[in-house]
Order: structure tokens, then sequence, then C-alpha cells
């Protein structure tokens, strides 16, 4: 097995809200190693934590105990200039493609700001149009026909592949995508995760996938986290945690899955 290294590491991770009678235990002491190049997805129902645990590894949410490891050394967020510095090395999508931009601004302008934080802002137009050309290529988006237009004038697929087209460019560390594919249909969604798979594959991307859905955890991931009221009540790798889950819990959660072939199944009739 290829040795990798750890890119994130947490250690008895914990966010608490609340006091007395209103407090809620979100993450509760949980132990994780992402590794780089690594897609892991963090399953559980409503309310199992799992967008906590994702805001406190975004830096979005401060811890309430434990600690956080990145590249080996333990996270420092304590200033502006260090969040800043720990930002540029991660993105984030979310559910709805729509509040993630400015609608106001037109596409071009989504893609330039992406070339600019990358600190490219000199190049010349030529070479910037030839990157966002490149970047709606790779998610078979045309820039030609969209440079010009507005998010709103887009539909949301077109839109989730944008966000993929600005990732792209951004070439981060770590994405944290939260169920990035909940607004579109069954086809749409298997060409945008295949399109995660394969911009991890070019860039070594760390993905950090955040689902309720543990079928689609078993077709990206190779590590599957399964959290349950704040517990991580299993962990391990996509095989051994779907094929050979121990946790009740997970079994519930493979049984929920529908079984489309079970329904024409007449053999036992
Ligand atoms: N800002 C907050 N203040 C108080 N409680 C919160 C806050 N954010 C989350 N919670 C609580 O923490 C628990 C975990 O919520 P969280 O959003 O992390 O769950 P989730 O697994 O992401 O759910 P979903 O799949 O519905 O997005 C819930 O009980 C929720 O009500």
């Amino acid at each position: 097995m290829i040795e990798r290294d750890i890119l994130l590491e947490g250690r008895n991770i914990t966010k608490v809200f609340g006091l007395g009678a209103r407090k809620t235990i979100a993450v509760n002491h949980i132990d994780f190693k992402f590794y780089k190049g690594e897609i892991i997805s963090i399953v559980g129902e409503s309310g199992s934590g799992k967008t906590t645990l994702a805001k406190m590894i975004l830096g979005l949410l401060k811890l309430t105990e434990g600690e956080l490891f990145y590249q080996g050394k333990p996270r420092d967020i304590s200033t502006a200039k260090k969040r800043k510095a720990y930002w540029k090395t991660m993105q984030a999508i979310f559910q709805d493609p729509f509040s993630s931009f400015n609608m106001f601004n037109k596409v071009d302008d989504l893609l330039l700001d992406c070339i600019h934080m990358k600190g490219n802002k000199k190049l010349s137009y030529d070479k910037k149009v030839a990157i966002m050309t490149e970047a709606c290529g790779f998610v078979n988006l045309k820039f030609q026909e969209l440079t010009q237009k507005y998010p709103f004038e887009l539909s949301g697929g077109q839109m989730q592949r944008l966000m993929i087209a600005r990732i792209f460019i951004l070439k981060p560390q770590i994405l944290v995508a939260d169920e990035p594919t909940s607004m579109i249909d069954a086809c749409s969604r298997a060409t945008i995760l295949d399109m995660l798979m394969k911009l991890r594959d070019e860039i070594d991307m760390t993905i950090v996938f955040i689902t309720h859905d543990i079928g689609l955890a078993y077709y990206v991931s190779d590590s599957v986290y399964i959290m349950e009221h704040g517990f991580l009540v299993e962990k391990g790798s996509a095989d051994d945690v779907i094929l050979h889950s121990q946790a009740d819990y997970t079994k519930r959660l493979i049984n929920d899955v529908p079984k489309i072939h079970e329904q024409w199944d007449l053999s036992t009739v």
C-alpha cells in the first residue's frame, strides 16, 4: 500500500451549542485523519453534526474542545492573516449553487476572481481567457457561450459545473462539498460526482464530501465516516464500512437505501 501524507487530523473534536437545558453536543469527541488526495464522505441523518464538523474544519466555527492539525502542525487561525492563509488552501461548495455567487457579477468576473486569487492578476487578458476556457472545458461548458452572462441566466446544473470550474482554477488542497448535488437530477449528479473525482485525480486534492446518502458515499469515497447524534459510530475504508458494517446505525442507513430490483424480483412469488 502507498504511504500517503496526512493533510488534516482532528483529535477529540467537539462542538457544544447553548447551555443548560438548551445544550446540544453537535459534535462529540471525534477523531479523524484525512489523507492527501483522499475522498472522504461524512454520512449521517439530518442533525447528526456533519455540517457543524465541516464548519469547524473550514475555520468558520470555533471548536469547544479538541485540536486540529494541518499538514502535521497545529492549525493556527488565531489572527486574520493566519486565517486568510488557511482559507487560501481550501474551498467549499454548498447545497445551493445560487447562494454561493454574487448574482450581479457576470460569469467572467466569477472566473477572473479565481485567477486573481491565485496571484495571476497581471496575466494578459488573452491568457486569462485561455485559463477560463480550459476550466469551462473541464466541466463540459463552453466559455464562449457563457461569457457576459449573469448567474441567474444559467441553469442549476450549469451553476454546479461553474462552481467546479472555479475549483479547477483555484486548485485548493481541500474541498469541502456539503451535499453539492442535492439540487440536481440523478444523471447530472453522476456527472458532477465524476467531475469531482476527475478533479481529485488531476490536482491531488482532498475532498470531504458531506451527505446523508450512503449509496452516494460508497460511489465516491475512499473512506467513510458515519455520524449519529454527534458521535462517530463507524469509520474505515468505503468497502469495510459499507460492505462489512459493524454499527447497527450504519446497517440501518444501508437498509434504508431503496432497492429497486427488489420490487421486480418475482422469483419468490
Ligand atoms: N448555530 C447553532 N446553534 C445551535 N444549535 C445548532 C447550531 N448549528 C447546529 N446546531 C445543532 O447541532 C446539531 C447538528 O446540526 P448540523 O447542522 O451539524 O447537522 P447535519 O448533520 O449537518 O444536518 P443536515 O443534514 O440537516 O444539514 C443539530 O441538533 C442542530 O440543531
